[in-house]
């Protein structure tokens, strides 16, 4: 089984046998038909993936590649934060008349600042470090923006990357202060993965660990049912991962340079739902 697979469902394990429920607390998300969606979930969930053994894909049930892909290019390369530049509908929900999710991810990510070497957003400051200063522990983005918190119709949830080189290693570390896990757990998680193997490709360094740190890890009172059938499946051995390796440019890729080989899953669980 993929050491990703192993994860998963040891962090879904310890959320429901040892995680605390949110019944009878005032929560903010509501399920379609106005339900409040409860939770049950754990406090500080740590979770280290080395992208250089295995690429951290589910195979319990098919996490979407390619539209996960998408969103994390619509947030760090296209720096939008307009749903009609995404490719799938899942921002939908948090959109205005306009498409715009608010001050929220890309556009946090696109807002240029001065820094001594000149004015850089934080990706192409991150770009700069990665060639330029390797080795410095101050390579961190971060988007939860109190500032703006008011004009953001969700508030980030995976917030702040540190990027950390050790000999020629990428490594890094994704903090996110809230996550669904069945929804979006590994759907992050690869978007991520995805970004490093990324990063590192542009700035001549090999892939090392992901560390994913989650502030609340839960479960949805709807998706109970959902969990406890993926942790009785049997996993399979995790793809291969590919990009096409001719990309130096950080902003040349597109979602068709990436591909797992072999991607063996279990069967999707259809209707899912999303609280709002
Ligand atoms: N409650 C909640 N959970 C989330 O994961 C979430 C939010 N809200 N709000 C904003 C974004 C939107 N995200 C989403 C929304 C939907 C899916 C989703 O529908 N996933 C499907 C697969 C999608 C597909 O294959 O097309 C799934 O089966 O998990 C994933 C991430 C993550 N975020
Ligand atoms: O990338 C994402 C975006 C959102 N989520 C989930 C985590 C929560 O279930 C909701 C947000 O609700 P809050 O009340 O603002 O925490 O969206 C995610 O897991 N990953």
């Amino acid at each position: 089984m993929s050491l990703t697979d192993q994860i998963f469902i040891t962090m879904c394990k310890d959320i429901l046998e040892n995680g605390t429920s949110s019944e009878g607390q005032l929560v903010r998300p509501k399920w379609a038909d106005g339900t409040m969606a409860h939770t049950i979930k754990k406090f500080g969930v740590v979770n280290r993936y080395d992208l250089a053994k295995e690429f951290p894909i589910l195979t319990l049930r098919r996490t979407n590649f390619e539209k996960a892909i998408d969103e994390v290019l619509w947030i760090w390369q296209k720096k939008s934060n307009n749903i009609h530049d995404l490719g799938s509908r899942i921002w939908d929900n948090w959109a205005d008349e306009d498409g715009s999710i608010g001050k929220a991810y890309g556009y946090q990510l696109g807002i240029k600042h001065q820094y001594p070497e000149g004015m850089f957003d934080q990706v192409d400051r991150v770009l700069y470090d990665l060639k330029h200063n390797p080795y410095s522990r101050r390579i961190i983005t971060n988007i939860y923006v109190h500032g703006d918190l008011s004009e953001m119709n969700l508030y980030p949830c995976a917030y702040s990357m540190t990027f950390n080189v050790t000999g020629n290693k990428l490594n890094g570390i994704l903090n996110q202060r809230s996550n669904d896990v069945l929804a979006a757990n590994n759907w992050n998680v690869v978007q991520y993965a995805v970004l490093m193997h990324m990063l590192a490709q542009v700035s001549d360094l090999e892939v090392g660990e992901l560390l994913h740190v989650i502030a609340d890890a839960h479960i949805y009172d709807r998706h109970v049912k959902h969990v406890e059938d993926l942790m009785n499946r049997e996993p399979f051995e995790a793809p291969i991962f590919r990009m096409n390796p001719d990309i130096k440019n950080f902003y040349d890729f597109k979602v068709e340079d990436f591909e797992l080989i072999d991607y063996k899953r279990g069967k999707q669980i259809k209707g899912i739902e999303i609280a709002i």
